[in-house]
């Protein structure tokens, strides 16, 4: 089953207007088959309309020319595991009750939501903090903090835009590292939007450079390598290499 198309986005264009009602057009004609379990990363540099296009595909916005249709019928934006760059927590909430949030409004017993919170929070490595508050814990934790929330609400697409961007290198490689095994544990769908050619590489199954002004899908890699890759193995750098030269082409 893993071929099977989950999400179908086809000729997705969006411009906006500006105060003196100039059109500026972001999206041009992305077209995009997501696979069903497929890690899939969106790469493009700042400004490259890839926040835009994940509000479109989430249904945050429904303005936009073009279509995005899900294999099993229509779906609201609360069926979306979504992360954001910015943890997004309720600082009043302690970890266990931001975790349980999602299955609330997904309609969960009490029962269910609190297995479920815990199983992901272990996941995540945050057992034993059920009962802090976010200002209590690091970024690192918090964003671990959104992750268990979006898996713990058990859509099985996720999406994830620059999760990891605030945090410090060695915490992001280190939850690039957990984001796999969590996935690899609970297999979604997921759109992972980034800037940065690295994380890419070590993360996609599938990856895809946005670019151009306005943006198209430029280019497409299928790294062939085993996980975990290895940021040092020739392969990863010839990648690597490549997606840089052409992300300056498309810049
Ligand atoms: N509501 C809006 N009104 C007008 N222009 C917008 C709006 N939202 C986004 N844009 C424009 O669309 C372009 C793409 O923005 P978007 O936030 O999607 O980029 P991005 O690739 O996610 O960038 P970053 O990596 O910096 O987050 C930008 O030029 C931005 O100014």
């Amino acid at each position: 089953m893993e071929n099977r198309t989950k999400i179908s986005i086809s000729h997705v264009s969006k411009s906006f207007e500006d105060k003196k009602q100039v059109r500026h057009q972001v999206l041009d004609d992305i077209n995009i088959e997501v696979k069903e379990n497929e890690f899939l990363v969106l790469l493009g540099a700042g400004k490259s309309g890839k926040s835009v296009l994940l509000d479109i595909i989430t249904g945050l916005d429904t303005d936009y020319e073009g279509k995005v249709e899900f294999s099993d019928g229509s779906r609201s934006t609360k069926d979306i595991g979504i992360v954001f760059q910015k943890y997004a927590l309720f600082p009043w909430k302690t970890v266990m009750e931001n975790v349980e949030m999602n299955q609330k409004f997904r309609g969960m017993g009490k029962q269910e939501r609190k297995e479920k919170a815990e199983k992901y929070l272990k996941l995540v490595g945050l057992s034993g903090f059920e009962n802090h508050y976010p200002n209590q814990i690091s970024g690192g934790m918090k964003q671990r903090v959104a992750i268990a929330r979006a898996f713990a609400g058990e859509s099985d697409i996720m999406v994830m835009d620059e999760p990891f961007g605030a945090l410090d290198a060695q915490t992001r490689y280190q939850m690039e590292e957990e984001l796999l095994k969590i996935w690899e544990e609970a297999k979604r769908t997921v759109i992972f939007v980034t800037n940065n050619i690295e994380e890419a590489v070590y993360l996609g199954d599938r990856i895809l450079l946005l670019g151009g002004s306005p943006s198209t899908i430029a280019k497409e890699y299928v790294p062939d390598m085993e996980r975990p890759r290895k940021y040092t193995h020739p392969d990863f750098l010839e990648l690597r290499n490549r997606i840089a030269g052409d992300f300056e082409l498309v810049l």
